[in-house]
């Protein structure tokens, strides 16, 4: 069709333009900026130190003191002290079949998870959507990540809906990412707030092992391994370009993202819902199969941006899989002890809440900074794991709204 002359109606566009300058109107400026975190968990709360005779206790173990004693000294190496969840004895005497992985209660799980999960990240949201200080309706985009949401319409939904969202926001639901999900969450995150002019995502990741929590077996070292570590939390941040100078302060700059999967690490880390509940398997190699890919992986973002980097100049926001997986990747990356200390933060007060966990991280480094003025810190590098095996990598600067705090 020949376009049409500008004068021959007035409905018609004033100027021809293509569809590139029409895209490249759409666009932001500048990078996209984290301008809010917020974070949230249950009330139970579980000191490390009592958590065998808690785990015993309600799913009704104490026949199996061998094993006990193992998830005991698990736990005495975790680095972890305390962590929070929705599994209390009440939900186990409400439920005595979660106690049996090999009884169906696959149903009552969701049913529990899919109302309490979004509420967990709707109270995460709702501290990152203060802090930002603009109306919840101007969020323009939603990513609810979870392994909890097997279920449509999904938590995203319900989380829109107890957040008073705008019925135009646009939603995505990220699925069994597992502890890479805060990564592949905030990445798209990214894509979505450079390519579309004003757009602010609320990126929202929640999780609650009462999907995967069961008794323990004879034989099967995943579910003690799990119980050592894992716990239930929220954490929500806001990301956006161009931030609007009275009112949004910007936290951190991000500047390039990348995802790997690891070569022949497939069945290294894997979830799969059944009757049952969600099951898990975490492989005895996972801490040195990530500590021999992380320097590529960093290689390779700082590499395609152009930036030469020196580890040890960054700032650090890790996943803390497991207290070894930190150990080991600062021995890989020739970095000093305090290098993941938000890392170890978190770990130590939460435990590893899955792809939850980074934000936290990040929630924890904010902190510091604040405190210290964030003097010397440049360049620093998010760091999530997960299924794949994959690594995702963010390249972050720190902003002007952490600077001379
Ligand atoms: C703190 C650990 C667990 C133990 O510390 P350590 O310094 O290695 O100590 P040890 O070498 O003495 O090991 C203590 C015990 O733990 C056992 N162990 C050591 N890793 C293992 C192992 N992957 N398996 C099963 N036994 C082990 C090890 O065999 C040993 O057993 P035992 O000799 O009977 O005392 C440490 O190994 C560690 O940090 N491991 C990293 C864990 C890890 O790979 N995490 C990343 C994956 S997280 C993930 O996939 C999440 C999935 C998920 C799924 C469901 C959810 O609800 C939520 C999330």
């Amino acid at each position: 069709m020949a376009p049409v002359p500008a004068t021959a109606a007035a409905a018609a566009p004033a100027a021809v333009v293509s569809t590139h300058e029409i895209r490249r109107a759409q666009r932001a400026d500048g990078p996209a900026t984290v301008l809010a975190i917020g974070t949230a968990n249950p009330e139970t709360c579980v000191p490390q130190d009592e958590y065998a005779d808690f785990y015993f206790r309600v799913t009704k173990s104490e026949h199996l003191p061998e094993l006990k004693n193992k998830l005991r000294r698990i736990c005495n190496k975790s680095g972890i002290e305390k962590r929070f969840m929705f599994v209390n004895d009440d939900v186990m005497e409400a439920h005595p079949e979660f106690a049996d992985r090999h009884l169906t209660s696959l149903d009552a799980r969701v049913e529990i998870v899919s109302k309490v999960v979004p509420e967990l990240a709707a109270a995460a949201s709702a501290k990152a959507i203060a802090e930002w200080g603009r109306p919840a309706t101007d969020i323009t985009h939603l990513i609810f990540s979870t392994y909890s949401g097997v279920k449509a319409p999904g938590g995203d939904r319900l989380l829109a809906s107890l957040l008073g969202l705008r019925p135009t926001v646009s939603r995505t639901v990220l699925s069994l990412h597992g502890c890479y999900g805060g990564g592949r969450a905030l990445q798209l995150a990214k894509e979505l707030a450079e390519n579309n002019r004003g757009a602010r995502v609320l990126v929202a990741c929640a999780e609650s092992t009462l999907i995967a929590f069961y008794g323990p077996e004879v034989g099967c070292n995943d579910t003690i391994i799990g119980q050592a570590l894992f716990g239930d939390g929220s954490g929500a941040v806001i990301v956006g370009a161009d931030p609007v100078g009275a009112v949004e302060r910007p936290l951190f700059e991000m500047a390039f993202a990348s995802q790997a999967t690891v070569p022949d690490s497939e069945g290294a880390i894997t979830m799969q819902h059944k009757k049952g509940g969600m099951d898990y398997h975490i492989g005895g190699g996972v801490p040195e199969m990530l500590a021999g890919s992380i320097e590529r992986c960093l290689a390779d973002a700082f590499g395609a941006i152009g930036v030469a980097a020196r580890w040890r100049d960054l700032f650090w926001a890790v996943h803390p899989g497991g207290r070894r997986i930190l150990d080991l990747i600062e021995e890989a990356l020739g970095l000093d002890n305090g290098a993941m200390a938000a890392s170890r933060q978190v770990l130590r007060e939460y435990g590893n809440m899955s792809g939850t966990t980074v934000i936290f991280v990040l929630n924890e480094l904010r902190r510091r900074f604040v405190a210290d003025g964030a003097e010397g810190a440049d360049w620093g590098a998010l760091m999530a794991f997960g299924p794949g095996v994959t690594v995702e990598t963010i390249l972050l600067r720190v902003g002007s709204g952490l600077k001379g705090n």
